[in-house]
């Protein structure tokens, strides 16, 4: 019998009807798989918030933002006050940030890992966002940050003002979707600027509509923050770690990876169906089904943390509920 065969038959010996937990049941049995364990148990989770700036955005103006948000927001989560930090505060989530490259030099200081590639990436609509060694350092980069963390668990956050640019670009290429499907208001453009958006990174596409490779489309569009993602998914993947997927950036980096090496999958939990337009694409194109669906369109890894503790009940549902043997409760009627 395999891994998952004996997660079922133990979920399917406690003291419930037959598949009364749903989903959660197929969640403890993903995670045991995950972790290739069957007593499935999660310790020390990492929260790491990967930012970087892109040279889209401050090119363009496809957010709603400036670009200063980028660094400004960083401090926030650092001091506590982003919805993240509250969120990862409340379930004992460790919190990490990392410079993947943001355009602000940040004093070193503790919750902050410093790994700045360059000060942002490049326009994508004149060139590549990231030369084929820059992607590959922040690829790195995000394998090393997740190596020196301990536990068996990471949560994806990001903070890159115009990264919903970079990640409807990869949902193009990766996906196999048109840019109306997947290009959305990310912090809240109107309809004329959603509109703009589209064809600013409509040029972008045309300009990239060679890069077959998956990494020569991740070094296209960007950005550093992305690229960091897909070394950490890498790693923990390799790692029998636990990986949360927040929202739609997240998964453009679990888009890359997956196009790299589909057998990162079966490590990735995805925490929420995000409301920016074509995050459902991507999920469908990956097979995946998240957990919550709660119209949450901001990033951070806040659905990640929100998700948190059902992995958790999962978890611990497959360790400490009893079975119809050692309770004595009476089987199903034959
Ligand atoms: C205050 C603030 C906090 C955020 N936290 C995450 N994001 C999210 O919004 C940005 C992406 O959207 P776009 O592509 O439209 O710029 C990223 O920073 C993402 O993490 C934020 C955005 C803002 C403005
Ligand atoms: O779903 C997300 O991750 C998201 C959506 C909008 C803006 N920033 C992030």
């Amino acid at each position: 019998m395999n891994l998952e065969q004996t997660l079922r038959e133990r979920l399917d010996a406690k003291t419930k009807p037959i598949g009364s937990l749903g989903r959660l049941e197929d969640l403890a049995v993903q995670l045991g798989v995950a972790l290739g364990t069957d007593e499935p148990s999660l310790d020390h989770p990492q929260m790491i918030v990967f930012a970087g700036d892109h040279g889209v955005a401050a090119a363009h103006g496809v957010s709603a933002y400036p670009r200063d948000v980028t660094w400004q927001m960083v401090k926030n989560i650092l001091a506590g006050g982003a919805a993240v930090s509250v969120l990862a505060r409340q379930h004992g989530i460790a919190l990490t940030v990392v410079d993947c490259g943001v355009d602000h030099d940040f004093a070193p200081q503790p919750g902050l890992v410093l790994r700045k590639v360059t000060p942002g990436t490049a326009d994508s609509t004149q060139g590549p966002a990231m030369t084929a060694a820059e992607c590959a350092q922040a690829i790195q980069h995000g394998r090393e940050v997740v190596r020196a963390l301990p536990g068996n668990a990471v949560l994806l956050g990001e903070l890159g003002i115009g990264n919903t640019s970079a990640a409807s670009l990869l949902c193009a290429a990766l996906a196999g979707c048109t840019l109306d499907d997947c290009v959305g208001p990310g912090t809240g453009l109107d309809a004329a600027g959603v509109l703009r958006k589209r064809g600013v990174l409509q040029r972008a596409l045309e300009l990239h509509k060679h890069a077959s490779e998956p990494l020569q489309v991740l070094a296209a569009y960007g950005g550093f923050e992305i690229a960091a993602m897909v070394g950490a998914i890498q790693q923990a993947a390799q790692e029998r770690r636990v990986v949360v997927v927040d929202g739609f950036i997240s998964t453009s980096a679990v888009l890359v990876a997956h196009a790299v090496d589909p057998k990162v999958l079966p490590s990735c939990v995805f925490s929420h169906r995000s409301g920016e337009r074509g995050h459902e694409l991507m999920l469908r194109h990956l097979g995946a089904k998240p957990l919550l669906d709660l119209g949450l369109r901001l990033g951070e890894g806040s659905g990640a943390a929100l998700a948190w503790p059902l992995l958790v009940s999962a978890c611990l549902i497959m360790r400490d509920m009893a079975t119809f043997e050692s309770a004595r409760v009476s089987g199903k009627t034959p």
